[in-house]
């Protein structure tokens, strides 16, 4: 492969570096930093670009640091861990501002000027509630290689809280443990916050065996930081808890965020294991705050919180809100968001289960309006929707945004439906990766 000395220009969307070779091509890096010189080798990429893989840093960045994690370069994580974390906050900032000049002409003018400063995360290492490892052909954990299907074999994360890292460990020295692995394709650890332990979800390669479930029992028995054990497979659901049976009185796991409120009273949340809950617990917290600052709202407002998971944001709101509805395609969320209102002791939250998109069609057809819309979608973002958000929102619409790509362009679509972009805050949910999540403010 041939090499070639390039000037980084900036990093890019997926934490790539951008430079341009003598012939005016563009090359993207992995692993470096704006203002950096690199010797790169350089392959063939997509249609508009090469990829470079970085050889030499000639000239580092003056906040370059050696990657704390051994496994950093080969493991596909962890892709900004080669700097100091006000850097990673800054870089993240640029990435945002520089997806939105690349589609200025559909933007407002003023959006530069609307992204506030990147909010740091409590914990920059060891923040993950879950971790999801695959097997090797040795039957080890690990993580892919960058932009591979190859598993390096990993025996710690620093990603991980200790009790996950101390199961990964624990049990691959048991036999039981070794065994289920064995049958395994993934492996997903959680930490139940509520316990300090974890959870094992096994991914299955075939059915489970009464043998199976003898071994989830006797490895829960051994490794005493496990307390339960699930089992799923590509044709099979989630199955369990399996374990020792003074863990088995139900599949939650829950978190406890003290002196949420300004009352002191604390907020607790529950989802069922295999449900979607924020990866970054301390973060959530800041989190679900920022958007109750954002939505401000009086008594006498209502809100409608559209992919609403197990009533991260509606449980909190529904303090102040008049009433809230909660649109939710996975029925476990709908349980626990119901659950989570009732442990609030408060009754004025409606969860529904349904597609988003149908679930809209509906209350437009019924007629109702909302002083205050959430959005927060999965990573595809929610394309198509933004003549329902124009018809269901009153007054303020939050967009909260896993991928920075898919929110420009969904926000492209609320600008021309006549929203306008009042705040842009991005929140730090995954220190150390190219990852950003982003909440917006717009108002009609
Ligand atoms: C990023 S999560 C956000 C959940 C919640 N707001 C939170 O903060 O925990 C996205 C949620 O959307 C749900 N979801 C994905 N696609 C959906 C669809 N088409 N209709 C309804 N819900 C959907 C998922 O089940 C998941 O709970």
């Amino acid at each position: 492969m041939a090499t070639q000395t390039v000037s980084i220009e900036k990093i890019v969307h997926g934490g790539y570096g951008l430079a341009h070779l003598p012939s005016g091509q563009i090359v993207l890096v992995n692993q470096v930093l704006p203002g950096e010189t690199v010797t790169v080798s350089v392959r063939r990429g997509k249609k508009n670009y090469l990829i470079g893989t970085p050889v030499e840093v000639v000239k580092p960045h003056p906040d370059r640091i050696d990657p704390p994690c051994p496994y950093y370069g080969r493991c596909g994580g962890c892709d900004l861990q080669h700097t100091d974390y006000a850097t990673q906050l800054t870089v993240k900032k640029d990435i945002l501002a520089d997806l939105f000049q690349r589609r200025s002409e559909f933007l407002p003018p003023d959006i530069q000027d609307k992204i506030c400063p990147v909010s740091g995360s409590p914990e920059q290492f060891h923040y993950r509630q879950r971790i999801r490892l695959q097997v090797n052909e040795n039957g080890q954990l690990g993580f892919n290689r960058y932009r591979s299907h190859e598993i390096i074999a990993v025996d710690s994360c620093l990603l991980a809280p200790d009790a996950i890292v101390e199961t990964v460990y624990r049990i691959q020295q048991n036999q039981q443990g070794r065994d289920l692995v064995g049958l395994s394709t993934e492996v997903e650890l959680l930490l139940n916050p509520a316990t300090g332990s974890t959870v094992c979800i096994f991914k299955f390669k075939r059915r489970i065996r009464p043998a199976d479930k003898n071994r989830a029992v006797t490895l829960c028995k051994a490794v005493d930081c496990v307390e339960r054990i699930f089992f799923t497979g590509a044709d099979f659901p989630i199955q369990g808890p399996f374990g020792d049976a003074t863990t088995l009185a139900h599949n939650h796991l829950s978190v406890i965020y003290p002196d949420f409120f300004e009352s002191g009273k604390e907020l607790q949340l529950n989802w069922e294991v295999g449900g979607f809950c924020q990866v970054n617990l301390n973060q959530n917290r800041q989190m679900i705050k920022e958007v109750i600052n954002l939505a401000d709202l009086s008594g006498r407002d209502t809100v409608l919180d559209l992919y609403c998971g197990m009533g991260n944001f509606a449980i909190a709101l529904g303090q102040t809100a008049q009433h809230i509805t909660g649109i939710e395609g996975q029925g476990s969320a709908i349980r626990s968001a119901g659950k989570n209102a009732e442990v609030a002791d408060i009754t004025n939250c409606t969860f529904i289960k349904s597609p988003v998109h149908q679930g809209c069609r509906s209350l437009i057809e019924d007629g109702a309006r909302f002083d205050c819309v959430i959005i927060d979608p999965p990573r595809q973002g929610a394309p198509d929707l933004s003549a329902e958000l124009g018809r269901l929102t009153r007054d303020k619409l939050i967009y909260v945004s896993c991928d920075p790509a898919t929110l420009c362009r969904d926000l492209e679509n609320l600008c021309a439906k006549g929203f306008s972009v009042t705040t842009v805050q991005p929140i730090d949910m995954f220190p150390q990766t190219h990852h950003i999540e982003t909440i917006v403010l717009l108002q009609r």
